[in-house]
């Protein structure tokens, strides 16, 4: 009987491994899952691996008869899981950290450059044929070298950009973290520490948002919040997009003090709000964070990790619950 079930299409290279070492059930023409197929699949499947699109919520979860036992998420954000309900219900759940934090930090590194230097503006302009040539005017953007930097949960991520923006850019680097870290993970960062949101976002040119997404950090970015940014900034999202009101945030690029936002993530993806869409000042991807060949095949063999220890009984390296 099969008794793993992929909820969406990895790399070719991972599914193949897959196939050879376990019995697989895939989702052939990779479509998202209705919240009933995922109730089938917890009820028939003793591991299933989601992704952050599957929204595993406490009623969907609390599915009966649950035969699942282990959800290996592909992706290292687990909000769309609903933790306590699946610790309740003796699910464990596993995640893929670190294998996609230098992409994920580079694709920050690209929206913060992007949405200064207007890089989006400028190509749709080339596309559409309405570029006159060069001239001393045409689309000046904002200088980003030397510029100051607060990033938002120093996690993994949030230092990976830390390092790309201190040491490719000679950027200052403020940043608001829960607890203090090792000076090891600070090393040649010259990074400062600021108490609390309120204190760092005044000074920032640019902020970038590394925390979890989920209840905790629902909105982190409100109107007051963002209304207390530095006149001209720029924000940079690609942790969760329910971590920024969009509401507030399109107000705060309306009347300042925002001049632009790079995006990766949203509210209700892949539904991203037309009054962004509309917009010039904003770069939108489509959470294309971790989307390297190199990436995508790592998780899938780090996924592979977890249940084959989970299958031989031992303790899976990345144990969320
Ligand atoms: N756009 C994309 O494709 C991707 C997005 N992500 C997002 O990035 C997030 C971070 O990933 P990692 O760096 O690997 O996780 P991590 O766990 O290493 O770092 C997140 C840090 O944020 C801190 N934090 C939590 N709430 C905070 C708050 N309110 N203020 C400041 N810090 C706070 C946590 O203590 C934690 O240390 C993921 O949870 C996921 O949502 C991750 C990978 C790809
Ligand atoms: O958003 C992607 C993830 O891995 O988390």
């Amino acid at each position: 009987m099969t008794r793993i079930l992929l909820t969406a299409r990895w790399p070719q290279a991972v599914e193949a491994e897959l196939v050879r070492r376990f019995e697989v059930a895939f989702n052939p023409d990779d479509h998202p899952f209705s919240r009933e197929e995922l109730k089938q699949a917890l009820q028939n499947y003793e591991i299933v691996c989601p992704t952050v699109v599957d929204p595993l919520d406490r009623e969907v979860l609390s599915v009966e008869p649950l035969r699942c036992r282990l959800l290996a998420n592909f992706g290292v954000g687990v909000n769309h899981i609903d933790l306590e309900t699946a610790r309740k219900r003796g699910i464990t759940v596993t995640n893929t950290p670190g294998v996609l934090t230098d992409c994920t930090a580079d694709l920050a590194m690209t929206l913060l450059l992007m949405t200064a230097r207007r890089a989006g503006e400028g190509e749709r302009q080339v596309r559409s044929g309405r570029w006159r040539g060069w001239r001393p005017t045409h689309l000046l953007g904002t200088k980003v070298t030397g510029k100051t930097l607060g990033i938002v949960g120093m996690g993994r991520i949030g230092r990976a950009v830390a390092r790309r923006a201190r040491h490719g850019f000679g950027m200052r680097i403020l940043y608001v973290h829960p607890r203090p870290l090792a000076p090891e993970d600070l090393a040649g960062l010259d990074a400062q520490a600021c108490d609390s949101l309120e204190a760092m976002l005044p000074q920032c040119d640019f902020v970038s948002l590394h925390c979890p997404g989920g209840a905790k950090n629902y909105h982190l970015l409100d109107r007051a919040r963002l209304s207390r940014m530095k006149p001209g900034s720029f924000l940079v999202n690609t942790a969760r997009g329910d971590v920024v009101d969009t509401d507030a945030l399109i107000a705060a690029l309306d009347h300042g003090p925002l001049r632009g936002a790079g995006l990766d993530v949203y509210e209700n993806e892949p539904n991203i709000d037309p009054r962004l869409l509309a917009r010039e000042d904003v770069v939108l991807l489509p959470h294309l964070g971790s989307a390297t060949r190199e990436t995508r095949e790592a998780m899938g063999r780090r996924v592979l990790a977890n249940l084959e220890a989970f299958l031989a009984g031992r303790e899976p390296p990345d144990r969320v619950v």
